[in-house]
């Protein structure tokens, strides 16, 4: 069945320290999203951007919460958007800004559908909290905080708590955890398929081991891709990139197996930073995964 397809914008950039996150959307809607899309046979509808303030207007308060009041309200007006859509039987694809943003975005498709899985693809864990944070940038933190864990102001987000169930989410891609945020991790019952697993025993495996454990017992799964899941030298403009990721071929497989498994009901697409990329590269990278995510075939 062809999907109906709606794009939401959130030019964030407060929940990480780089200039540049904000113009990810505007990336990737140049690198022809839309028209991708609508050659792939799904009706699409580009409802622009959310109002998201600059970053030259506002003043730290935390330093391990930075910009917290200011994503909070980012926050509950995306999950509104996004509720709103997926009520509508809509497939969002929220495109970031950086990974804080999610925290909105799952908000609102467990608002409108409360038992929905999670497939985290990143090279980081985002399980930190307040506590344990190395830097105080939310972008850090918004897996752990939709599993309920974190500022009661962010966990609180769309006013439920917790979005998601530990059983039913998946982290895969990582490789770079930092030392506290592995006993949050480890607490939390997650599950993580690192780059050692990817290499160990083959990205299809790991997709349907993934895929299996995200959909066990719900209606739907949301995927959360941060692009620096891939490896750096094919997505090169992030924010916080990491040697040893994902490729490109990978990748697709991954998206192809999601596409195959027909359980995705919504999309992010986080961290796409234009002023760090290669001719718009990672932007690129970006549309081609969707593509498959959403049914693009070779023949
Ligand atoms: N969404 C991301 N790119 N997150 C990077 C997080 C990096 C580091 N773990 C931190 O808490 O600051
Ligand atoms: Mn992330
Ligand atoms: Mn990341």
């Amino acid at each position: 069945m062809k999907k109906q397809v709606s794009i939401i914008g959130v030019p964030l950039d407060l929940g990480q320290g780089r200039r540049g996150v904000d113009m990810g959307p505007s990336a990737i809607r140049y690198a022809n999203l839309q028209e991708r899309l609508q050659k792939l046979g799904c009706q699409v509808t580009d409802l622009g951007n959310v109002d998201v303030p600059t970053p030259e207007s506002q003043r730290v308060e935390h330093e391990k919460l930075k910009y917290l009041k200011e994503i909070v309200s980012v926050s509950n007006h995306v999950a509104e958007r996004v509720a709103a859509e997926m009520q509508q039987g809509k497939f969002p694809i929220i495109l970031g800004g950086d990974h804080s943003m999610a925290i909105g975005s799952v908000a609102g498709v467990t608002k409108a559908n409360r038992n929905i899985g999670v497939i985290w693809f990143d090279a980081h864990a985002d399980m930190n909290t307040e506590e344990t944070t190395p830097s105080g940038n939310i972008h850090g933190m918004p897996l752990a905080v939709s599993l309920g864990i974190g500022h009661p102001d962010l966990t609180g987000v769309a006013g439920f708590q917790p979005k998601i169930q530990a059983k039913n989410v998946v982290l895969v891609g990582a490789r770079s955890i930092d030392e506290e945020e592995r006993l949050i991790i480890r607490r939390s019952g997650i599950t993580v398929f690192t780059m050692h697993e990817i290499d160990k025993l083959g990205m299809s495996k790991v997709m349907s081991e993934a895929i299996r454990i995200a959909s066990d017992g719900v209606s739907g799964v949301h995927l959360s891709l941060d692009l620096d899941a891939f490896d750096p030298r094919e997505a090169p403009g992030v924010g916080t990139p990491v040697l040893g990721g994902v490729t490109y071929r990978e990748g697709h497989l991954a998206m192809e197996m999601l596409a195959s498994a027909d359980m995705v009901t919504s999309v992010d697409v986080v961290e796409v930073n234009p002023v760090l990329d290669v001719e718009n590269r990672t932007a690129r990278v970006a549309v081609d995964m969707i593509g498959s995510l959403l049914g693009k075939t070779v023949l």
